[in-house]
Order: structure tokens, then C-alpha cells, then sequence
């Protein structure tokens, strides 16, 4: 059964242009990512797509046009908490003083919050995301002395501690090895199709956008390509706390994957 409410707009996109100095980047860009859409972002180096995701969460201005979150001009956008940004895969210097525990929970603050107290609560939090993300035994490292999967995986969890309704992932999976990026798929899908999260997903890997969102775009603008799927299916979950559903979700691949070596074994 069609459930209209779960159309409203997440991002607007109306007639965006930008450029860096003399480079235009977007011209007259229009799009729209409505509620539960996954959204794959196809496009060759330079295309684009990282200046795009950057000026949806208001790191970079428009040269023109409007973007909107959830109906809000972005300018206007106070509710943060409802989004979580993976960007691309930064390097950290090993000195970085802060510990993935300390990474993790900086999601919570916002940026109005930068200096609000951390709560029990904001533990339980945090402990959730990092388990969802198995990354519990690596909560007291300095982030700089962690690989770059794992890395990718601390973002995540900062992602993710918030519950958000929007999650924007720009290239999350690359530096992680293929069986981490597999799961890493699972768990998105999962995410998508059993909870209302919205998806904006910066890709290279052809393979997953196409077998998850079709083999054609549903849209086309300069050089990029936006792949899209829309899930109406919220039915098989009960509870609404996305920690509690990934770390089920983390149990079923974990006994999969001890069903699999004790079938090498035999
Ligand atoms: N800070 C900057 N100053 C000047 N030019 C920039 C800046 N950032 C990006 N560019 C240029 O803008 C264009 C778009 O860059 P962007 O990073 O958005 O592309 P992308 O599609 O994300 O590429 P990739 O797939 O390589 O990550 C590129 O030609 C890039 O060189």
C-alpha cells in the first residue's frame, strides 16, 4: 500500500549553479530526493559531485539557484541532528589528538551545541553506534593510527549516532576491503528498505548502483547521473532505533560468517 506521506521533499535542488573561480562546475542543476529515495551519484572525476554534496549541507553557497532541506532553504536549516554526512575519505595526521570514542560522539554536537555536556544517554549512543559499526575494540585509538577502512567505519558511526533521516555518504567504501564493503552494502539496503532513512550516495561502484537501483538513470545533469529506488516497505520493523535494528543485523552476518567456516572445516 502507497503511503503518500512518505513523499515529502528531502532535497531541492532548483536551478543550481556554481563555480570555483573561473571553473563552472553546475549550471542550472534541478533535482529532487524525496522521503525513503536512495539516490546514487554517478560521475566522472571532476564532475562534481563532492562541490554538490558539499553546498546540500552548507559548506559551500550556490553561486544561484536554492537548495532546500527538507523544505528549508539550507541557509535558513537548523535541524542538523536530522542529517548525517560521511564525506570523503580523509587522512588523518597519526598525531590527531582525538580517540574514535571522541570522533564518534562529536556527532552529537551540532553545530549549535559544540560544548553541550555528554549524558549517560549520549554514551549509550555512542556505545550503540560503535558496536553497530564493530568498532568497539578500537574506542580508546587515536584516530590517526587507524587504517583507512577503519577510518571510514568511525565516520559512519559519527554518522549514524544521531539516528538521522537523511544519510549523505560521499564515496564511503573506498580504502574498505571488498568483504567490509559488502556487508557495508547489506547494512545500507537494510537501512533503506527497512527504515525511513533517505540516501544520497556518491559511488563508483557501477555494480552495487545497478544492482540496487536499475540499470538506467533517473536523471541526468552535466556529467552526473542520478540513480534512484524509492522503498515503501517499513513493515518488518518493529522498533524504531536504527542501532538496535544494525546491531541485529551486525548478529545474522556474524553467524553467517561462522555457519561459513564451520562449512570449510567439514
Ligand atoms: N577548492 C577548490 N578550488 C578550485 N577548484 C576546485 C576545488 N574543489 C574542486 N575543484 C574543481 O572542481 C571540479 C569538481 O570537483 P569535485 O571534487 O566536486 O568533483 P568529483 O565529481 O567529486 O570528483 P572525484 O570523483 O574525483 O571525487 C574539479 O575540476 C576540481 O578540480
Amino acid at each position: 500500500m502507497q503511503n503518500i506521506n512518505c513523499h515529502q521533499d528531502i532535497i531541492t535542488l532548483e536551478d543550481v549553479s556554481f563555480s570555483y573561480q573561473s571553473q563552472t562546475v553546475h549550471k542550472g542543476l534541478n533535482f529532487s530526493v524525496k522521503e525513503r529515495d536512495f539516490i546514487g551519484l554517478i560521475g566522472s572525476n571532476g564532475a562534481g559531485k563532492t562541490t554538490l554534496l558539499r553546498m546540500i549541507v552548507g559548506l559551500l553557497k550556490p553561486e544561484s539557484g536554492t537548495i532546500r532541506l527538507f523544505g528549508q532553504p539550507v541557509s535558513q536549516f537548523k535541524d542538523w541532528d536530522r542529517i548525517g554526512y560521511v564525506p570523503q575519505k580523509n587522512s588523518f595526521n597519526p598525531l590527531f589528538p582525538a580517540t574514535v570514542r571522541e570522533v564518534v560522539l562529536s556527532g552529537l554536537y551540532s553545530r549549535n551545541k559544540l560544548f553541550r555536556k555528554i549524558t549517560k544517554a549520549d554514551q549509550k549512543k555512542c556505545e550503540d553506534a560503535l558496536h553497530a559499526m564493530n568498532i568497539e575494540d578500537l574506542a580508546m585509538k587515536r584516530i590517526g593510527e587507524l587504517s583507512g577502512g577503519q577510518q571510514q567505519r568511525v565516520f559512519l558511526a559519527r554518522a549514524l549516532i544521531n539516528n538521522p533521516s537523511l544519510l549523505i555518504l560521499d564515496e564511503p567504501t573506498v580504502g574498505i576491503d571488498s568483504e567490509t564493503q559488502e556487508g557495508f552494502f547489506h547494512m545500507i539496503k537494510h537501512m533503506h528498505q527497512h527504515h525511513n532513512i533517505t540516501f544520497l550516495m556518491v559511488s563508483h561502484d557501477m555494480e552495487m548502483i545497478r544492482s540496487y537501483l536499475g540499470q538506467q538513470p533517473a536523471a541526468e545533469s552535466g556529467k552526473l547521473k542520478f540513480y534512484k529506488k524509492h522503498s515503501h516497505d517499513l513493515q518488518n520493523c518493529v522498533e524504531n532505533d536504527l542501532t538496535h535494528s544494525l546491531k541485529e543485523l551486525r548478529q545474522q552476518m556474524e553467524s553467517r560468517r561462522e555457519v561459513v567456516t564451520v562449512g570449510d572445516l567439514s
